[in-house]
């Protein structure tokens, strides 16, 4: 469930660079992505019936391809669509209220950036950490600073047992200092969802974690 290295694609329509969402989807499923989320945000995202038929096809290659299907914040999409989990951040519903909404079984994964906030979401019950941005990123609008890898480093250290994924900025350029931090995996939309050869570049983060001295 949570090896490493783990490469954790994270997308919705608004990041397939005009390519069909679905097709770069399948194309990851294909090259070898251990995790998917849909976080479907920003203008144009898709809503209401539109966006609970795009997760359905997600879901269904997901599961052809037996890989954790998890959605961003909507916790009720990931009920009505059966999703394996969902990813909730800060400002969304608190961890405690989202694990007894989806119940024992299903993933909950929490944005965490504190110490503070890992115990809380450790406490929920939360299965593993998403920590960023470590680098730049222009795939969220409202990002915190680029935190490096400290912030990684410090959370392992208190919490060696729950798996932490590096986000934003992320490619198998710079992820070497994500592994060396500890992290499970690394969670990524651009590098990914913008690549050429999408199989090729899931290959390139997998040998990034090769490089690592542990
Ligand atoms: C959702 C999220 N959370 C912190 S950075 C980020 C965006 C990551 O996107 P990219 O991999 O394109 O930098
Ligand atoms: C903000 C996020 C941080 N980490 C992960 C895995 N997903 C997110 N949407
Ligand atoms: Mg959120």
């Amino acid at each position: 469930m949570f090896n490493k290295p783990s490469v954790y694609f994270i997308m919705g329509t608004q990041n397939a660079s005009g390519k069909d969402p679905l097709k770069v989807l399948e194309e990851a499923l294909k090259g070898g992505i251990t995790h998917f989320q849909l976080r479907e945000k920003g203008t144009g995202a898709l809503q209401g019936q539109d966006l609970v038929e795009f997760a359905e096809k997600c879901q269904e290659l997901c599961t052809q391809y037996q890989i954790p299907f998890l959605i961003n914040d909507d916790v009720d999409l990931a009920l009505a669509v059966g999703a394996d989990g969902i990813h909730i951040g800060q400002e969304d519903m608190d961890c405690d209220q989202a694990r007894a909404l989806i119940g024992k079984e299903k993933m909950l994964g929490v944005s965490v950036h504190s110490l503070e906030e890992a115990r809380v979401a450790i406490d929920a019950g939360a299965d593993y950490f998403g920590m960023g941005p470590v680098y730049g990123t222009r795939s969220k609008a409202d990002a915190k600073r680029p935190a490096g890898t400290a912030g990684i480093e410090e959370v392992i250290s208190h919490f060696p047992d729950i798996p932490v994924f590096g986000i934003g900025g992320i490619s198998p350029q710079n992820a070497g200092a994500v592994w060396q931090a500890g992290a499970c995996g690394v969670a990524v939309i651009s590098a990914l969802s913008g690549a050429d050869d999408i199989a090729l570049q899931i290959a390139h983060f997998k040998n990034s974690y090769k490089g690592v001295l542990i």
